[in-house]
């Protein structure tokens, strides 16, 4: 990569943010495609081979480890006869039915060497983001890392629809985090850290430490290129990392040959902080974790009072509503001058039961069609903003 300029750290040369990954007790490990696959498609086994030794070390030291495993689809080509990854879904689904089987078995008997049992858990969208869902996963993982195995997370590919699949497990792995409320979140890629735009780019920078979002600011994230067998790129691992950091999880960002460095606590990869304040596990969902149903159109007084003055909306702010959903379901609250989506709430009505009440105060609601309809459309508890 030729030279560059100097790397954009944390402000304090001994900033002793470095702690935060020496000592974390329950990590959460992701690793993606491009990190255990060979271009042709196949298993690397060296690679593989090298991250289970780094995490084996890591459970042998007493740390409890959730290794998120990308490499299932990849994997599947070369069994398959397949020369590049599928753009069809069925195809995909099938190459990952293969590669994840000889992924799983590669980590086994990897794992093995340390004396460790693995579990493999298959994880669809609405698994880590009902309630009723991801509690049963919490319970499959505490269990898991209770009895001593190292549970190794996929998103469930082979019945994922495009519809309701992650696609990439860099923003599954942050949910993971959040699930097990791990205390480090480590993404493994291909890159050594986040850079200010194309790491093959000389002029770009190394960036050691991301103290919050302003650091992000004017970074330049490329898409990865056509022959990548990786699908999400940097974009969905600082969204990752955002969505972790807001739960008050660090995170690094490194390459797999240098996790075992940066678990040791050496200045490698990119650091993100944590912020200050851990949100509530329900609105950290509602935020990150929910699939809005539907949208409601908000007038300007009603995006002040919900933003600003953090109060509950009513009817008499709402300007349109699409979507088919039922009271209790998530709905975005779209600003309806930019059509920018503000916030994220439960819903208090049907769908159908809405267009009746726009525009209308609670009050005359109430005298017209009594007491049950003087309540709030989002009551501010249910809400969250984005
Ligand atoms: N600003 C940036 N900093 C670092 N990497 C970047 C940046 N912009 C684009 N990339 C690319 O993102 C790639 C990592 O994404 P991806 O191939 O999906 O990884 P993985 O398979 O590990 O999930 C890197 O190889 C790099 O070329
Ligand atoms: N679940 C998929 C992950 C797809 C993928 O490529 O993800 P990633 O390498 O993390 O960008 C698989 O195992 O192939």
């Amino acid at each position: 990569m030729g030279s560059r300029p100097g790397s954009v750290g944390p402000p304090e040369h001994n900033w002793p943010v470095r702690e935060l990954v020496t000592g974390a007790r329950r990590i959460v490990v992701k690793v993606g495609s491009s990190s255990l696959t060979t271009a042709s498609g196949g298993i690397d086994e060296q690679r593989v081979d090298a991250l289970v030794d780094v995490l084996g070390g890591l459970a042998a030291d007493g740390r409890e480890v959730v290794l998120v495993s990308s490499g299932a689809i990849a994997a599947g080509l070369a069994p398959l006869s397949l020369r590049r990854r599928p753009r069809d879904l069925a195809t995909q689904q099938a190459a990952a039915s293969v590669g994840q089987g000889l992924l799983i078995g590669r980590y086994a008997a990897g794992f093995a060497r340390h004396g460790l049992q693995v579990g493999q858990v298959l994880l669809t969208a609405d698994d880590v983001t009902r309630r009723s869902h991801y509690r049963n996963a919490y319970r499959t993982l505490r269990k898991l890392l209770d009895l001593g195995a190292l549970p190794i997370v996929n998103e469930n590919d082979t019945v994922a629809t495009d519809e309701i699949r992650f696609g990439d497990n860099d923003r599954l792995a942050a949910l993971v985090a959040a699930l097990v409320q791990a205390d480090l979140l480590v993404l493994l890629s291909d890159v050594d850290a986040l850079y200010t735009g194309n790491p093959s780019d000389p002029l770009s920078r190394k960036i050691s430490y991301v103290g919050d979002e302003t650091d992000l600011e004017g970074i330049n994230i490329t898409a990865p290129g056509k022959s990548k067998i990786g699908t999400g790129g940097m974009v969905t691992k600082v969204e990752a990392a955002r969505i972790a950091t807001g739960f008050g999880i660090p995170v690094v960002l490194t390459a797999a040959p240098l996790a075992g460095g940066a678990l040791s606590g050496d200045d490698v990869g990119t650091l993100f902080q944590p912020a200050g304040s851990r949100p509530t596990a329900r609105l950290f969902w509602l935020a990150h974790a929910t699939a809005p149903r539907g949208r409601l159109h908000l007038d300007p007084g009603a995006v002040t009072a919900v933003v600003a003055r953090r109060k509950s909306l009513l009817p008499a702010g709402i300007t349109a509503v699409d979507g088919s959903f039922a009271a209790g379901d998530p709905v975005d609250l779209i600003d309806a001058g930019s059509g920018a989506p503000v916030a994220r709430g439960l819903v208090n009505y049907d769908a159908v039961e809405l267009p009746a009440l726009l525009g209308r105060t609670t009050g005359e609601l109430a005298a017209t069609l009594g007491p049950g309809y003087e309540r709030e459309v989002v009551h501010r508890d249910d809400l969250v903003l984005l």
